[in-house]
């Protein structure tokens, strides 16, 4: 049986819906955690594009958050049956990753002045458009992003979902009932339960 190692920092942010798809498809993988001011520096020269997240499987390393993710996916049956419900998927977890983009946008700013002024207008504008957006596609689905049914785009988005609410400055899903309900119905999911059980504690 093939052995994964996760290698990533001691967050959530992207890693976590990396291992929620490795804890829903039940395969043996460790969670290995760097220490950033300790050891990045070195371990930073090894990576493939110099970043993490990375996921070893039996000696083939493999980056890029969504591209694991993707690869996961399809090996734990998350994908859909098709290319076009392959594409409906895709296309959520695009809305999700560009929502994201935005809000990283404002939060890894250097100056001062240009973070607030970003900061404005993701209250005033960004975030509330994205978040309804979201929620009615949520809501559409029944709970889910694609398909009516639960795929890997549901585990993107509750993956992140507390580094997006820190992002954010906000609980995202505090004004929208059907994100919250992609979040519960991801949570109750035999194997990512039990990770959500047992992780160590939220840290974005
Ligand atoms: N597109 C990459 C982005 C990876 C990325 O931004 N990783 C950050 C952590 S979230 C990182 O390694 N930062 C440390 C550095 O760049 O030195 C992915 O999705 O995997």
């Amino acid at each position: 049986m093939t052995k994964y190692t996760l290698t990533y920092f001691d967050v959530e942010a992207l890693g976590e819906p990396i291992r929620m798809l490795l804890s829903y498809g039940n395969l043996d993988f460790t969670d290995n955690r760097i220490d950033f001011e300790k050891d990045w520096a070195k371990f930073k020269a090894a990576m493939p594009m110099g970043q993490v997240p990375i996921l070893e499987a039996d000696g083939k390393i493999m980056y890029q958050s969504l591209a694991i993710s993707r690869y996961l996916a399809r090996l734990v049956g998350l994908y859909g049956e098709n290319p076009l419900e392959d594409y409906e998927v895709d296309n959520a977890v695009d809305n999700i990753n560009d929502f994201r983009a935005k809000l990283a946008g404002a939060q890894y700013e250097q100056n001062a002045v240009a973070k607030e002024e970003k900061f404005k207008l993701l209250k005033a504008e960004t975030i509330p458009y994205f978040l309804e957006k979201l929620d009615a596609i949520a809501a559409e689905n029944d709970g889910h992003f694609a398909l009516k049914k639960f795929t890997w785009a549901d585990v993107y988005f509750t993956g992140m979902s507390n580094y997006l609410s820190v992002m954010a400055q906000e609980d995202i899903t505090a004004n929208y009932p059907n994100l919250k309900k992609v979040i519960e119905n991801t949570v109750a999911t035999p194997g990512i339960k039990e990770w959500v059980e047992k992780r160590p504690k939220p840290k974005v």
